[in-house]
């Protein structure tokens, strides 16, 4: 398999109004891509097609050999780890449970309890808690993790299920400067470790040297597509915020000025 995902003239409409317009995009393996777009451009509609969660009114999706509409989307579902900053029933269901029984409970991709545990699960995710260099939260629960712990949790719940695709939906939003960068240094680990990224955000700063493309929305259709040093130009990105902005490298990372 070396396509990861495809789209091919996907609209998306809901309530008489086109939310997604002839979207065009393919994700080839080894690329890791952003998604970057203002409020409401439509970033989370495409996520819902490659998650399965949206069907499109029009277009063809692959996505990790699974042409939608001839296989089980319930099957590919598990082969795509999901992080979200939304969190509301998960915080309902999991905040007593220990940082250690989260990252277990990500082994079925489910909510909830989990069944038996067995040894083998115990070591998979004290190991990815040694890897994402959070052994020291083991035995504390959920609910006592800064928001920076508690989203860096998540991720390694994610892992457990060993996702082929894992998407980080606007990981960063509401976390400070220092959170923000512990973040995305384990984005990096996951995407030069294990598992094929989509991080979803609208600040470019975020686009780490793990993201090798990005995906411009606006207004529900695709800006531009492509290598990154390629897509974040002063004169596509301006056109995607709605406002001039100059961007400038620095550590091979992204950072933009308003100039207007
Ligand atoms: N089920 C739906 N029915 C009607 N309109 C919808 C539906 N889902 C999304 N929309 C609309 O589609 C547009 C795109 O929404 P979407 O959530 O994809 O944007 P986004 O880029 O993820 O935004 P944000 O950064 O705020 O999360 C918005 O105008 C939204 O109101």
């Amino acid at each position: 398999m070396d396509r990861i995902i495809t789209m091919e003239d996907v609209y998306w409409r809901r309530s008489g109004a086109e939310i997604l317009k002839d979207i065009n995009w393919t994700v080839d393996r080894g690329e890791h891509w952003a998604i970057l777009g203002l409020n409401g451009s439509g970033k989370t509609s495409i996520l819902n097609i490659v998650t399965g969660y949206n069907y499109p009114t029009a277009g063809k999706v692959k996505v990790l050999d699974t042409e939608f509409g001839k296989a089980s989307i319930p099957k590919l579902r598990k082969r795509i780890g999901y992080v979200s900053s939304s969190l509301g029933r998960f915080a309902q269901t999991m905040d007593r449970e220990t940082a250690m029984n989260i990252i277990i409970s990500g082994k079925h991709a489910s909510f909830g309890l989990y069944r038996e545990i067995t040894a083998e699960d115990r070591k998979r995710a004290e190991k990815i808690l040694k890897e994402l260099r959070l052994l020291y939260l083991k035995d504390k629960t959920y609910n006592l993790l800064s928001q920076g712990e508690q989203r860096r949790v998540l991720i390694g719940r994610a892992l457990m299920a060993d996702p082929e695709l894992l998407i980080l939906d606007e990981p960063c939003s509401g976390l400070d400067v220092l959170a923000r960068e512990d973040v995305l240094d384990i984005a990096e680990h996951v995407a030069r470790k294990s598992s094929h990224l989509l991080y979803v955000t609208h600040h470019i700063e975020e686009i780490t040297n793990a993201v090798t493309h990005v995906l411009l929305v606006r207004d529900g259709e695709i800006t531009a597509g492509g290598p990154k040093r390629k897509v974040l130009t002063d004169t596509l990105l301006s056109k995607v915020y709605k406002i001039p902005v100059k961007v400038h490298w620095e550590n091979g990372r992204p950072w933009m000025s308003i100039t207007k």
